[in-house]
């Protein structure tokens, strides 16, 4: 497997190798082992699927600690746009974003450690997104920002009329006014 830095530490893209014949393909999805030697999180506790369909976005979440999860994402149909946002007190790049493509086709993941709000876009005609966690899910701890904070300006690769996005995630306050207990370490 490949791994390839981003802008911001810690968040990283995984590329599984994939073994290509003529009755299709196979990787592995994830190991432990390699991610151990890799020095990245391997206990992963929960496995999360959801189906969006075109121009939803999902997001943008996170768990206060100690309850927050390091996520490990893949799209097994269709494509999105996976954004990730540092929260990280102390980091050179708290509050920045980066994007990525992550589709059934290019089978890459995106590596997002704790300290991170997470959201996506749907860019193809629907998508399965799927994620490990290696933290269970506490509702008391789940809070989220705006997708549409203007101090984040995250383009979201969508033409203006989006698809459908939940009651909850419409009203989730703006970065400056969010509850964040993250430290960059
Ligand atoms: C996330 C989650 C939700 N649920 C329930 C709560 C709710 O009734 C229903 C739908 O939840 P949501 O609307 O929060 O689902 P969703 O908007 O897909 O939430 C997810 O979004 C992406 C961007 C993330 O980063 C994830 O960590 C998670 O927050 O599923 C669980 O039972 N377990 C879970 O782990």
């Amino acid at each position: 497997m490949k791994i390839i830095e981003t802008p911001i530490t810690g968040l990283l893209i995984i590329e599984p190798r994939v073994f290509a014949d003529e009755r299709g393909y196979f990787f592995e999805s994830f190991s432990a082992t390699k991610f151990a030697e890799n020095g990245l999180i391997s206990d992963f506790v929960q496995d999360n699927e959801s189906k969006s369909h075109y121009g939803v976005i999902r997001g943008l979440h996170y768990q206060l600690a100690p309850y927050a999860q390091t996520k490990l994402i893949r799209v097994v149909r269709g494509t999105v746009y996976d954004v990730a946002v540092d929260l990280r007190a102390g980091s050179p790049t708290f509050g920045r974003w980066y994007g990525v493509i992550v589709s059934a086709s290019n089978k890459r993941q995106f590596y997002i450690p704790k300290g991170f709000a997470h959201g996506f876009s749907v860019l193809s005609e629907y998508a399965i997104f799927s994620y490990k966690c290696d933290e269970f899910y506490n509702p008391k701890a789940e809070r989220g920002i705006r997708f549409d904070d203007p101090a984040l300006n995250i383009d979201w690769r969508l033409p203006a009329e989006l698809g459908v996005i939940s009651e909850k995630d419409k009203i989730h306050p703006f970065l400056a006014d969010a509850e964040i207990n993250f430290k960059f370490e």
